[in-house]
């Protein structure tokens, strides 16, 4: 853990994410960065060249700190540039879906993580990455990387359009074969879906890795093996709960490397970005990777 009061920060904000207007917002940064004498840079996002620009910003400038205000798509680009570097990652959830704050223990209430800005500590993480482009929340291979990829093509944003396109996909939906080899054990077959998962839950709180830990130098590779199409309500019911362990039709591989054949060109996503990575897939843990703005209270809590 790290005290260090942060002087100048980079604000990344996605004007459109969650559907929420960022004017008040960005009028709120402002004015906590002035009463705690704070200097500040603020990017509005465009949806072209994001990254390019953000990491521009990044090499010309020493900040203390990055904070996204947006969804997981901001938080995955501003990470990204972040990893193996002193400057740490804030992130004011505001999108759709929050997974890795909302694994993090970071307040959801917008108020709650404006105060990050000026009360805070600050942590490692974690990271992974699959032929060498990170991931720090999760990735898939399988069903729900075809719904993401149908989610991300479709112009609707937001829970709804994710479930009509997972209801569509759902009743024809046939399991794919992988080959995967950890360090420790070796798995062959067919699955539903396969998540490499640093982190626990998905933005829409479904917890595909209950016990994951972000900060314990391990991911878990995270099988949904076949199951009759009538299970389905159940195994949704776990991942909602965070039972998801207690099915019949799950696996779990804990690592610290991995190589997945992905054997019939199965889709896959990076943190919610859909990308073609071609068969072999090899996944490496990098621990400690990434500096994360907390909540004073998470000082010692289980990440
Ligand atoms: N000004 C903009 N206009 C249109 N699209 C934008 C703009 N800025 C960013 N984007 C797009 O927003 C997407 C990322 O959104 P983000 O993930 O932050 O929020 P969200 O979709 O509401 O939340 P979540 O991903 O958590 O569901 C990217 O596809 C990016 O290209």
């Amino acid at each position: 853990m790290e005290i260090k009061k942060l002087k100048n920060l980079l604000f990344v904000i996605n004007p459109i994410a969650g559907d929420i207007d960022k004017d008040e917002l960005q009028e709120e940064i402002i004015t906590i960065c002035n009463e705690h004498n704070v200097a500040y840079d603020i990017y509005r996002t465009t949806g072209e060249k994001d990254k390019e620009v953000v990491k521009a910003l990044l090499a010309k400038n020493q900040y203390d700190g990055v904070f996204t205000a947006g969804g997981d798509g901001t938080v995955s680009i501003v990470a990204s540039l972040l990893i193996e570097t002193d400057t740490p990652l804030g992130i004011i959830p505001l999108g759709s879906g929050n997974g890795l704050s909302k694994d993090l223990g970071i307040p959801q209430d917008t108020e709650e993580a404006l105060e990050l800005i000026h009360q805070n500590i600050i942590r490692n993480i974690d990271t992974v990455t699959l032929n060498g482009h990170p991931s720090i929340h999760l990735s898939d291979l399988g069903f729900n990387a075809l719904v993401v990829k149908g989610f991300c093509e479709g112009g609707t944003r937001g829970p709804g359009a994710y479930a009509r396109v997972a209801l569509q996909e759902y009743l024809g939906y046939e399991s794919k074969v992988y080959r995967i080899e950890t360090d420790l054990e070796t798995f062959e077959g067919k699955a539903f879906m396969v998540t490499i998962a640093n982190a626990n839950a998905f933005g829409s709180n479904a917890s595909i890795n209950p016990n994951g830990v972000l900060n314990d130098g391990r991911f878990e590779i995270c099988l949904i093996e076949p199951f009759p199409k009538a299970a389905g309500i159940a195994i949704l019911y776990k991942l909602y709960t965070d039972s998801i362990d207690t099915s019949v039709y799950t696996r779990r591989l804990s690592c610290k490397t991995a190589t997945i054949y992905n054997l019939e060109h199965e889709v896959l996503h990076i943190d919610g970005e859909p990308i073609d990575l071609g068969e072999k897939i090899e996944v490496q843990m990098h621990p400690k990777s990434l500096k994360v703005i907390l909540p004073e209270y998470q000082d010692d809590a289980e990440l």
